[in-house]
């Protein structure tokens, strides 16, 4: 029962953020502004996506809705009957969280509102926002605790 308490808590404050800090951009700053947060490293600019990372599928709204319920479908049964780790529950909770997230977004305006601009070295990465953070560290908590899972039955293979 903790496991779902500690998922909720994760899940809807992921979600409270994300939507929280899209509301003061969309209150607070034009669409294209930008603010320097770290000179050449970090800025906070107002910017909207309709497609996916990248841009990628671009306007294609209705996949988007398709896809995010099959990632949240397939997410709840795996954290229902497969997360028997702290790291996979956490890590499948802040990818719902992100997932809701833009979804919000993608409902409400058929576009999701970005705003995290960061450069690594010269290049600008894509402005992203809470949500698909939420949603990278999900990812790659997930990847960890697989990689953790292979080396764990590597050395039970070894035992043997
Ligand atoms: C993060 C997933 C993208 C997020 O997926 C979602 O919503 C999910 C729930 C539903 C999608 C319909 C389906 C996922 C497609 C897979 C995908 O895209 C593979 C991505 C890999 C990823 C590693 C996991 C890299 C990183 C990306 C970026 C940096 O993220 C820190 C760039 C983000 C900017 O392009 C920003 O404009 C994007 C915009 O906010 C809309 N966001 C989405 O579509």
């Amino acid at each position: 029962m903790k496991k779902y308490i500690n998922a909720i808590v994760i899940i809807l404050g992921v979600i409270l953020i994300d939507q929280l800090s899209k509301l003061f951009i969309q209150r607070s700053m034009e669409l294209g502004d930008s603010i320097k947060v770290i000179e050449d490293l970090f800025y906070i600019t107002s910017h909207r996506n309709s497609g996916a990372a990248w841009g990628m599928l671009e306007g294609q709204m209705i996949f988007f809705y398709i896809m995010t319920v099959i990632v949240l479908g397939l997410l709840v049964y795996l954290f229902m009957y497969e997360a028997h780790s702290r790291l996979m529950q956490y890590g499948i909770a802040l990818i719902i969280g992100g997932a809701i997230g833009n979804f919000i977004d993608r409902v409400l305006y058929q576009h999701v509102i970005d705003f995290i601009d960061v450069y690594i070295g010269t290049y600008d990465f894509p402005i992203f926002n809470v949500a698909d953070s939420a949603l990278t560290i999900g990812v790659i908590l997930l990847f960890i605790h697989m990689m953790k899972d292979f080396i764990s039955d590597k050395k039970e293979q070894k035992m043997k």
